[in-house]
């Protein structure tokens, strides 16, 4: 079995999780697929899965072995890998989800990993979504008290200061779900952010530590136009729908690979919450 260690959110990714949308479909869990189902009928297996093999498609070509975890008929959202299990420098960590109807995806993980965790989430609850581990000794954790409670993150915090790192608990309203609807970073020194939202204190953190924001409106970012997966090397998966985003990536000089994901950003999720990755190299 491989070793997995992730150090950083922006180093070149090797190996990625991601979970096919055989039993994809949108129920009521966040703020953002309430929106949707209130206008839309669910969306077909073939555009689900034409959408799913574009982002596959993209991460190939940034260069990453995509794994795959088995799809459960009777887990919708499994294929937001991003959530079950964070990679760390020390191996993965178990996380504790936090609704009803995605606590089950802990046994196919568990499986997936042969249950080698270097630490398992036992104190409240800790989502994929609200963890950046943003570079060697540095991470964010967003604590919403809804996906990520404060016991939740300060236990993963814990964990990582132990090893000497500094882990920023960063609150947040949990109308927005996950931190990575808000905050995602695209190379080491540049991250995507709706200022409208995050904290002052937060962004002011950021640029002490060397990381400018491109800033993404409140409307955009409630479409998963924050949510983006750096593949290091100056490449990024972005969602095709994020156009204005995608554009400003590119005047920086960013090679944006944007594979069509609306069927999956509307259910609250884009490329960073449909990929856990496995393994990057610093
Ligand atoms: N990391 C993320 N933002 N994941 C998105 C998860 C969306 C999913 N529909 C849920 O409600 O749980």
């Amino acid at each position: 079995m491989a070793d997995w260690t992730v150090s950083s959110e922006t180093g070149a990714l090797t190996d990625v999780l991601v979970c096919p949308p055989d039993h994809y479909r949108w129920i009521p869990t966040n703020t953002i697929v309430r929106r949707t189902l209130a206008g839309a009928q669910q969306p077909s297996a073939m555009a689900l899965a034409a959408q799913h093999k574009e982002l596959v498609h993209a991460l190939r070509q940034g260069g990453a072995q995509v794994h795959v975890l088995p799809p459960e008929p009777h887990l919708p959202y499994m294929v937001y890998t991003r959530d079950s299990a964070v990679v760390t420098p020390w191996g993965p960590v178990l996380c504790q989800l936090e609704r009803p109807q995605r606590r089950g995806e802990y046994a196919g993980i568990i499986d997936f990993h042969a249950a080698r965790f270097w630490r398992k989430s036992s104190a409240g609850t800790l989502e994929g979504g609200d963890i950046h581990v943003m570079k060697p000794g540095v991470a964010v954790v967003g604590a919403s008290g809804g996906r990520t409670d404060l016991a939740g993150a300060e236990q993963f915090a814990g964990w990582l200061r132990a090893e000497g790192w500094e882990v920023r608990v960063e609150p947040f309203d949990e109308h927005f779900l996950h931190l990575d609807v808000l905050f995602c970073m695209a190379t080491p020194g540049l991250a995507v952010a709706c200022l409208d939202v995050l904290d002052p204190d937060f962004i002011a953190w950021l640029k002490g530590h060397g990381i400018r924001c491109i800033d993404v409106p409140y409307r955009d970012a409630m479409a998963l136009g924050c949510n983006i997966l750096a593949l290091g090397g100056g490449r990024v998966v972005s969602a095709r729908g994020s156009a204005g985003l995608n554009a400003a990536l590119r005047a920086e000089g960013l090679s944006v690979l944007d594979p069509d994901l609306s069927l999956f950003t509307a259910g609250g999720g884009g490329p960073h919450c449909l990929t856990c990755p496995l393994k990057r190299e610093e």
